[in-house]
């Protein structure tokens, strides 16, 4: 795992903790072909890179683009496609066997795109209490089975009486499997 000091962050990025347990719940080989949906800073997608085939890298937000492109540079990332606009209408034309969400708007949308395709691994992370219920109702009507996990992570810094936890937000980890 890369630790997330050594990430460039303009935008948001998954921290180290969530990455590490979504990469085990998507199980990559370098066979797979994964579609990052809302790619954000690149997190997932450089760790999704150096474990599969390769990675489609989409994201609407320009500024998320170019923070994705500088990651990718950093980590000599070469097994990318970079994808500028809606996951909804992108993930359409490519072929892929695995999904990551990371973001979630017009998720029904895309939920019923991947359904269609009958991509059998997807893994998402919510934050929205809203946006959880909305993606395992869609889920559960496509037939997926899911696993899902609330991941409430607190990390440890060093002041002056000694080591002292500070809690990030908890995060939803939903794996969809047909
Ligand atoms: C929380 S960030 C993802 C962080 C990323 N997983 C990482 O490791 O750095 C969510 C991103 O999803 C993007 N997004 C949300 N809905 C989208 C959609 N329908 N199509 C493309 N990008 C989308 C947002 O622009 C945002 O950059």
């Amino acid at each position: 795992m890369i630790p997330d000091d050594q990430f460039v962050k303009r935008v948001p990025l998954t921290k180290e903790e969530i990455r590490a347990i979504s990469l085990y719940k998507l199980s990559l080989s370098k066979d797979d072909i994964v579609a990052d949906i809302g790619s954000g800073a690149g997190g997932m997608s450089v760790e999704i890179a150096l474990r599969a085939k390769k990675v489609y890298s989409i994201d609407l937000n320009r500024e998320a683009i170019e923070n994705l492109k500088e990651n990718l540079k950093k980590f000599n990332i070469k097994n990318c496609e970079i994808i500028h606009g809606k996951a909804e209408e992108a993930i359409k034309n490519l072929e892929f066997n695995k999904a990551f969400i990371g973001g979630t708007k017009n998720i029904e949308e895309i939920i019923k795109i991947l359904a269609e395709k009958e991509v059998s691994h997807i893994v998402a992370n919510t934050i929205v209490l809203e946006n959880t219920l909305k993606i395992v109702k869609l889920l559960e009507s496509y037939n997926y089975k899911l696993d899902i996990v609330l991941a409430n992570i607190s990390k440890a810094k060093k002041i002056s009486p000694g080591y002292i936890f500070f809690s990030h937000n908890p995060i939803y980890i939903i794996t969809a499997l047909l």
